[in-house]
């Protein structure tokens, strides 16, 4: 396994978040991570990016727990791209980029044309090299989104976690963006709300509800309507599309 959790659970107060949450995710994957507002995702992605300490439960890589794991040994193998992920107003969208190669530095280590390499090729990746030397203060939503993408590219991880990373984005970079992260040569756990795209570019899915885990498998397997309506409360009609061969979601009102 390349990420896993095993009995997480995290609470604010005496509210119970996340819910003794299990998950395995395989190396080279690309997860959903599906559920309603207010569900857990950000919190749980949170917890296995390291940045909260759940209450109970671990979190492994490679089955080791991240505990005791080093701060910059973590981020040199996993990135995090939030949901509303802030940056500091002043700086230049490359130098954003370029924090994604703090991990893979030490105070006494220089940069070199490598690095410069892999930011341009991060920067290309997103469709965001033209924008260099724009300030970030300046860039739309979307384009703030894409430069985060590319920081977390800089990072060159073996695990991904991202939080809604289409928000914000055109239909284009939508999906440019979707085939992108399933063609990443890393394990990638995405949250996202939009099932047609979780459907299409998601070897798996895992769907919560309440802080709990309530189905995981293929897309295939598990997106039925009786799933969506039970955990949505929409109407659907699933079908297999004729045109890519996965199952398509029609909203029926
Ligand atoms: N620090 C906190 N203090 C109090 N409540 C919190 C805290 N963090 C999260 N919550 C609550 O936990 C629940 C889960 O929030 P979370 O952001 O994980 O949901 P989500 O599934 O990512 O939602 P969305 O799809 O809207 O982004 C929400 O009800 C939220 O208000």
């Amino acid at each position: 396994m390349s990420i896993s959790a095993e009995n997480i659970t995290w609470k604010v107060g005496k509210k119970v978040i996340v819910n003794n949450v299990s998950l395995a995710v395989s190396q080279g994957q690309t997860v959903g991570l599906l559920g309603p507002n207010g569900c857990g995702k950000s919190s749980l992605l949170r917890i296995l990016a390291g940045l909260r300490r759940p209450h109970t439960g671990t979190v492994a890589l490679d089955g080791k727990s991240i505990a005791g794991m080093a701060k910059k040994q973590f981020a040199r193998r996993v990135a995090f791209v939030e949901q509303h992920g802030m940056t500091d107003a002043n700086m230049r969208v490359r130098d954003v980029v370029k924090l994604g190669r703090i991990p893979h530095h030490s105070p006494f280590s220089s940069w070199t044309p490598q690095d410069d390499e892999t930011i341009t090729t991060a920067l290309k990746t997103v469709d965001m090299l033209h924008h260099s030397e724009q300030g970030w203060q300046s860039l739309s939503g979307g384009e703030r989104q894409r430069v985060h993408i590319a920081r977390a590219l800089a990072q060159m991880p073996t695990e991904i976690l991202l939080d809604e990373p289409t928000n914000h984005l055109d239909i284009h970079h939508q999906i440019q963006l979707m085939q992108l992260i399933s063609q990443l040569p890393v394990t990638s756990l995405v949250a996202i709300h939009d099932l047609n795209h979780a459907s299409m570019f998601c070897d798996a899915l895992i769907v919560m509800q309440q802080g709990e885990i309530v189905a995981t498998g293929t897309p295939q397997e598990i997106l039925t309507e009786d799933l969506l309506w039970d955990v949505f409360r929409v109407k659907t009609k699933i079908e297999l599309s004729p045109f890519h061969g996965k199952k398509h979601i029609h909203y029926l009102v």
